[in-house]
């Protein structure tokens, strides 16, 4: 942590940790957040109180570069953006984002009248529903590999990943983010056929939570109907598949190793799709092992199951028990965390 913070000369709300960072700041949005937030008062943040700063700045850019008067032309490109539908449900929270637009664009292009400047707001709307729809919050636990960090899960920034948007959620995704070097890498947690969707998990996941809760934690933050196999299956949770436990699992020998499997899997959810092997239990990949040895001892086909065990193996670096288990199968072993199996780097 730095101490020795450089403010901005002009107001309180911005902290460098040198000179060097606060002029880059100043020269490359600060200068134009600085005055808005001085004029309108932005610290009353019309949006998402973790990201409205970094909002602001991502729109501050955009007209830069955009250059105004180009988004006032009629020209395809503007249409395009204008004919996207704000599918918003949430009437509120269009309605600030709305007011976001309006602040911004009212603060950053002063020189153009109130019609062009409506106009203007209403392009920046689109940008930002698009930019909240497909961005990511970065927060301290990516880069900080403590247990406290994954706790407190403190908001440090939004960032988008243009060909990581691309793609769809699962709620049984086949692959998992991580940051690798400051930078965002997806990463296969399972074998993709050739033509297979490559899906991500925009949080909620089959197992350990009903399709009912994932669905409106998708529709609230995402605004869609999640329509993946494990919604439109309906498949069960983990825990409501205990008695459904396959045969030879329900001998009493085996239960205690079950049970505490799941529940260590269960305890661990928060630290899912991250990669801190620090804070892993190495216990549970010993139990693991155990239990994929027992499935495939007894040639169990029922995959779902094992590779629900697996998968959070692997998203919580048990690599080696995917190891195991992909090589019993037959299958060839990708590695999260083995240059081999990175597809895409940002
Ligand atoms: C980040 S984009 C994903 C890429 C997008 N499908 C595209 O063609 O550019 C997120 C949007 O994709 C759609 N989407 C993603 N996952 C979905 C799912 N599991 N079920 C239904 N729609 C989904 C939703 O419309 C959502 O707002």
């Amino acid at each position: 942590m730095c101490l020795n913070l450089e403010p901005c000369p002009d107001c309180p709300w911005a902290l460098y940790c040198s000179d060097e960072c606060r002029k880059g700041a100043w020269s490359g949005y600060h200068q134009l957040e600085c005055r808005m937030r001085r004029k309108y008062d932005l610290l009353k943040a019309p949006c998402d109180p973790d990201s409205s700063g970094s909002w602001t700045r991502i729109m501050i850019k955009a007209l830069s570069t955009l250059t105004p008067a180009a988004c006032l032309e009629n020209s395809p490109r503007v249409a395009e953006i204008l004919s996207l539908l704000p599918d918003v449900y949430d009437d509120e929270k269009l309605e600030r984002i709305r007011k976001l637009a309006k602040t911004i664009c009212a603060a950053c292009c002063e020189e153009l009248s109130a019609e062009q400047r409506e106009q203007l707001a209403k392009v920046c709307e689109r940008i930002l529903l698009v930019f909240q729809r497909n961005s990511y919050t970065i927060d301290e636990s990516h880069f900080v590999p403590s247990i406290d960090a994954f706790r407190s899960r403190e908001v440090i920034g939004r960032a988008m990943y243009p060909t990581v948007a691309l793609m769809n959620h699962s709620c049984d995704a086949n692959t998992t983010r991580v940051y690798h070097l400051g930078t965002q890498v997806v990463r296969a947690i399972r074998p993709i056929k050739k033509g297979e969707q490559i899906f991500s998990s925009y949080g909620p996941e089959y197992g350990g939570m009903p399709k009912s809760r994932r669905q409106a934690i998708l529709r609230k933050k995402f605004y869609f109907e999640c329509d993946c196999d494990s919604c439109d299956d309906d498949w069960p949770l983990i825990g409501s598949t205990m008695g459904q436990v396959p045969e030879f699992l329900r001998q009493p020998i085996h239960i205690p190793l079950l049970k505490e499997i799941v529940q260590n899997v269960i305890a661990n959810k928060t630290i899912q799709g991250r990669c801190y092997s620090k804070v892993v239990d190495k216990d549970i990949l010993e139990k693991c092992r155990k239990l994929q040895n027992l499935f495939v001892a007894q040639g169990e086909s029922r995959v779902n199951w094992i590779y629900f065990f697996t998968e959070k193996c692997i998203v919580n670096n048990f690599d080696l028990s995917a190891k195991i288990w992909l090589s019993a199968k037959g299958e060839p072993y990708l590695s999260p965390f083995n240059e081999d199996s990175i597809f895409a780097v940002y």
